[in-house]
């Protein structure tokens, strides 16, 4: 059977190829020359699981849509301390190519070009090709494969990059250029000839997502906090001075290039990417915009639209026969799904709220996917009261997700019987209770 999600990715596409408005970027001489009409979208889920329509397989230069990997690779290597000392995170509703210094002499943020221009900087290497190698090879791993350069589109770009080198001079005249300005933006410009199709991008969109990791190739590129910083920074100045707009109608992290493609990364959920070259004012692709607008609100994609899914914590709370009822029942909590503090707020107040007689309390985690160190010590507290109450408490925890430092941090270590599945939990209890009858 056919999954619905290709031939509705191909709906939106004919619906929204009729809009023909907007330029292609004639600064760029090969640019301009490109053919216009391309309309391409990809979804990648966080599985590495892509589905496509239109030209999504259609290659184009990156141009801008680099920036937000780059600025994840400096902060890999740099740290982002080192980082923030050379390029600010505030939007600065200025266009892309702003001449733009804050008051400490550095770009306002790492999304227009002068703080793409101080990122490439920062990439270690003392060289063009060094640093260019590097990025290269990142960009590539968060694709999974290779990716080339157009060389046409390179050399075209450098023979016009009068005010990219104007903006470099000058970033390199305050001291905020950690490179000579030539290397700066021969390497920024090249990296923005590296050549994407949609389906690249979606999936580059899904590692930022993911948190740093690469969906179909399973390799880490990033550390979990690097990826969240690059989302906030992609949120608040991704799309240069439509970022409000972007954020107040899609409320996708996202970042566009003047080829025309525009990646986003729904964190903890999928990338997304969309490719048509026509730009508006903004050099943002006019289609593109207004499929991420479409995906967002009937995929329900919006960041400051979270379904609240905190009841769903507590599959059940039930009474059981405990050790084959010889000795008395338990009171058990099965939870499942992600508990966080939220989650892990409905099931203590349960917890502390019934009126439990039982000898024995049963907490079982076998179902939980992910649970939050909130989540672990609100419950441990819990799990802790019980035992003072002289219950004997069993943690069915197969995954381990209460670690031993867990156990000692929340002092349950002593409290709490920690096993693998209810029958073993069963057979300790007998065990023990044999022993106390035989004392
Ligand atoms: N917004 C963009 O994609 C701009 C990238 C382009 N290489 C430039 O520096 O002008």
């Amino acid at each position: 059977m056919r999954s619905p999600i290709g031939p509705y990715l191909a709906s939106i596409v004919d619906e929204i190829r009729p809009e023909d408005s907007g330029e292609l970027a004639d600064y760029i001489p090969e640019l301009a020359d490109a053919d216009p009409e391309p309309f391409g979208i990809a979804l990648s889920m966080l599985d590495g699981q892509v589905y496509t329509a239109g030209d999504a397989e259609r290659p184009f230069t990156i141009q801008s849509s680099a920036k937000a990997f780059t600025y994840a690779l400096a902060i890999r290597e740099r740290g982002l301390t080192k980082v923030l000392a050379h390029v600010g995170v505030e939007p600065s509703g200025d266009a892309f190519n702003a001449i733009s210094v804050d008051e400490r002499g550095r770009p306002a943020n790492p999304m227009i070009n002068a703080g793409a221009i101080g990122t490439f900087a920062l990439v270690p290497g003392d060289t063009v090709e060094e640093k260019f190698d590097a990025v290269q090879r990142f960009l590539s791993d968060c694709a999974g494969h290779d990716l080339d350069i157009d060389e046409g589109a390179y050399t075209s770009e450098l023979s016009t990059a009068y005010r990219n080198r104007g903006i470099a001079n000058m970033l390199r005249a305050s001291g905020g250029l950690a490179a000579e300005p030539d290397i700066a933006v021969e390497g920024y410009i090249r990296q923005g000839a590296l050549r994407v199709c949609a389906k690249d991008l979606a999936l580059m969109g899904a590692t930022l997502a993911s948190g740093g990791v690469q969906p179909v190739t399973g390799k880490r590129v990033l550390d979990d906090e690097t990826a969240g910083h690059v989302l906030s920074v992609m949120t608040t100045c991704g799309m240069y001075d439509a970022a409000g707009d972007w954020v107040s109608s899609v409320g996708i992290p996202a970042k566009s290039g003047v080829g025309g493609g525009i990646v986003g990364a729904s964190p903890g959920r999928l990338g997304i990417a969309t490719f048509s070259p026509r730009l508006d004012v903004h050099g943002n692709s006019v289609r593109g915009v207004a499929a991420f607008e479409r995906l967002s609100r009937d995929l329900s994609l919006h960041l400051m639209r979270i379904p609240e899914t905190g009841h769903l914590a507590l599959r059940e709370a039930i009474s059981v026969d405990y050790i084959s009822n010889d000795y008395g029942t338990a009171a058990m909590y099965r939870l499942q799904g992600i508990i966080d503090f939220v989650a892990a707020e409905s099931v203590v107040r349960r917890m502390t709220s019934d009126q439990i007689d039982h000898r024995y309390v049963v907490v079982e985690l076998t179902d939980v996917a992910e649970i939050k160190l909130v989540a672990l010590q609100m419950i441990a507290a819990v799990m802790a009261g019980f035992a003072h109450e002289g219950r004997q408490v069993y943690l069915i925890d197969p995954a381990r997700l209460y670690g031993p430092d867990d156990l000692q941090r929340f002092d349950i270590a002593d409290k709490v019987t920690q096993v693998d599945n209810f029958e073993q939990g069963e057979a300790i209890g007998r065990e023990r209770e044999a022993a106390e009858a035989g004392d």
